[in-house]
């Protein structure tokens, strides 16, 4: 028998001393130490995984610990509230096996720090995450690393656990993603109907144009809204709308902000709005709302904004019940307009133009708070029922309950995964199914072959590196062409994102600027197309050449096939009635996604971005080779927020 003293003699036992010694020195990246984080990490550390000498365990998370979280995020405790979640994981976990190499970052996986040499440096990355957008990141850096990832996901009752590899099995991105809510542009920004309406407005319009990242692609919104067939002359006007929007947001930090945002949304908006009599022809017609009015009105007990409870003497708990019980109560238009005054005060002391834009998040009172006073004032010119904050942050926030026992079974099949990972043994590994619906509870079933026409895993990717001062000219002199890495010939068109920076002789004015100075640094990738039908290569910028290197560009030519494939042909239209399995999972993601990390962390949203219906996983396939129209505009993209539905 083995000495008492060893922890692991039955680990060692049950996988064998091989596969337990690829436990120990296995190098993994834990993303989210969220829900499904914690229950991960624990069961992880106490497995012996990252305690060989060569294995390590790094935990990144964004956030900080809420007091929300502790119910169901067992390694934190009510003194490490405001903690970052990686850092205190850390600590706990090593109370749990000492022995364990872990590593803590607070910061966000999409910081470009997080390149591609910096996914290789891990075994296999095991996802924890809560949003849509952290989850593609993640997919396409271990796509573009190469390397296995274990995505995971719940929701309420249900859950789900993908084993992903490239060339091997599907993607996160080969299967389509559900739409979550879908709103025309002109009932969210002109006809509202419902709470909800005016509650998308708040949160996905008016917050991110006053505090977000001011965003250059409204204009193109508005643009495609008007080429599938909305109000021409309502689109007009809500052009000028956002001009006016764009000049109240460089003013915010001067005196009476908030007269102005008011006067501007609840008074001339709506007198706008009531000039365009058809549009009223066949429903109520909203009224405008009087500053002077409302802020003389007495001030009613449960207007007082949230932030006078810190003030007021009450021990912190009976606060949190008192604000409990006070968000629970329904709001009089004068509560409304005293929390929207005091929230854009609070917001506009926060935001700098110049700096990080504000994000909403249902746990930043200040945000709340905002979304609350906009959206019943907003109700209010509509005659619509207001609503009370608590129903607003569960429709703001997607709140759907967590269940710790689904995060602890889902983190169970996460480590039961990563073994056949790390035994190369991707015959046996599975994804794996908590349902409620179905006659088992679990299902199991083998991996699906990559989609051929998924544009996320179809595509070259070929890792980089650079010197500091390399030119694109130089980049594609050195890699593109005949007998070079990338052997396309003729045209040649090169992107990052959506950004053109060459084309074959049409646009070669780039040529002499660092690629730094394209703003391409590591962490980015570089699309390279032809005029063929070959899928594009994409590079990837890993961490930079040391100064004195004597090459200056060095591609990793082993990641790319030879020939490049071609694009497979359109799928036959019956291809997509798909499978429940398929349907279940992005049920899944979906209500993952919406159980919503929205935490105001820097860089966590892109709000306001115009997306394509694919990049936003609303569609089954993501086939490039389509080049579909698009025919979705994200407002905020997180947590399967407002998509408005342009068809
Ligand atoms: N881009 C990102 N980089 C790093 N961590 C991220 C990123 N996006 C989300 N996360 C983290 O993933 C974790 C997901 O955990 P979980 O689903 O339990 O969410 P939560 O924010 O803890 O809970 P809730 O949203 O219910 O309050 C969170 O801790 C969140 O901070
Ligand atoms: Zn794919």
């Amino acid at each position: 028998m083995a000495p008492a003293t060893d922890r692991y003699s039955h680990t060692r036992a049950i996988l064998g001393p091989q596969l337990f010694e690829r436990v120990q020195d296995a190098r993994l990246l834990v993303v989210g130490a969220g829900g499904i984080g914690c229950e991960l990490i624990k069961n992880l550390v106490m497995s012996g995984f990252g305690t060989g000498e060569r294995g390590l365990i790094e935990v990144l998370d964004l956030d900080t610990i809420d007091l929300s979280n502790l119910n169901r995020q067992f390694l934190f405790q009510k003194q490490h509230v405001k903690r970052p979640k990686a850092v205190v994981a850390k600590e706990t976990a090593l109370k749990f096996n000492p022995h364990v190499h872990i590593n803590a970052l607070h910061r966000n996986i999409k910081d470009d720090e997080y390149n591609v040499d910096y996914f290789k440096s891990f075994n296999f990355v095991m996802n924890a995450l809560d949003n849509l957008d952290a989850r593609r990141h993640v997919n396409k850096m271990c796509l573009a690393a190469n390397i296995p990832l274990l995505e995971s996901g719940t929701s309420g009752y249900v859950g789900q656990v993908q084993p992903i590899k490239r060339e091997t099995t599907e993607c996160f991105d080969c299967t389509g993603k559900p739409v979550p809510k879908t709103f025309a542009v002109c009932t969210i920004r002109s006809t509202p109907s419902t709470a909800h309406h005016c509650i998308a407005w708040a949160k996905s319009y008016l917050f991110p144009q006053l505090f977000g990242a001011d965003d250059e692609a409204d204009q193109q919104e508005l643009d495609d809204a008007e080429k599938n067939g909305e109000n021409v002359e309502e689109i007009q006007e809500l052009r000028k709308e956002a001009r006016a929007i764009r000049e109240l947001r460089a003013g915010l930090n001067l005196e009476g902000a908030a007269k102005r945002v008011f006067e501007k949304v609840y008074v001339g908006d709506i007198e706008r709005l009531l000039k365009m009599e058809d549009m009223w022809a066949h429903r109520k017609a909203p009224h405008t709302l009087n500053w002077d009015e409302l802020s003389s009105a007495p001030s009613t007990s449960s207007s007082a904004p949230s932030t006078s409870d810190a003030s007021n003497g009450t021990t912190a708990a009976n606060g949190k019940d008192e604000a409990r019980i006070k968000d629970q109560r329904k709001l009089s238009i004068k509560d409304s307009f005293d929390l929207f005054v005091d929230a854009v005060t609070r917001l506009s002391a926060r935001f700098d133009p110049l700096g990080e834009p504000l994000s909403f998040d249902k746990d930043d009172e200040d945000t709340l708070d905002f979304v609350v006073g906009a959206a019943n004032l907003r109700a209010a010119a509509f005659d619509i029922e207001s609503q009370t904050k608590f129903q607003v942050k569960e429709y703001a926030g997607n709140i759907i309950p967590a269940i710790a026992t689904t995060n602890a079974i889902i983190a169970a099949a996460l480590v039961h995964q990563a073994l056949n990972v790390l035994r190369s043994d991707w015959s046996a590994a599975r994804t794996i199914w908590l349902k409620r619906t179905s006659q088992r509870i679990f299902d199991v079933s083998p991996l699906s072959a990559p989609n051929p026409h998924c544009a996320v895993c179809r595509v070259v990717y070929v890792p980089v590196k650079v010197v500091e001062d390399a030119t694109l000219g130089e980049l594609v002199r050195e890699l593109v062409g005949e007998g070079k890495a990338i052997p396309f010939e003729g045209f040649v068109s090169v992107q990052e994102g959506t950004r053109l920076l060459w084309e074959t002789e049409d646009f070669e004015d780039n040529a002499e600027k660092t690629l730094k100075e394209l703003g391409v640094k590591e962490g980015k990738f570089v699309t390279i197309s032809d005029d063929e039908d070959h899928w594009p290569v994409q590079l990837c910028i890993g961490s930079y050449l040391p100064a004195s290197s004597t090459e200056r560009i060095v591609p990793d030519t082993s990641a790319i096939p030879s020939p490049i494939p071609t694009r497979a042909p359109p799928p036959a239209p019956e291809a997509d009635s798909d499978s429940s399995d398929v349907e279940d999972l992005a049920t899944v993601v979906e209500g993952a996604a919406a159980t919503g990390a929205e935490a105001g962390a820097p860089g966590a949203k892109v709000v306001g971005k115009k997306r394509s219906a694919e990049e936003a996983g609303l569609e089954g396939e993501g086939d490039e080779g389509k080049k579909k129209k698009v025919e979705y505009l994200v407002l905020d993209d997180e947590d399967g927020d407002v998509v408005i539905d342009l068809t």
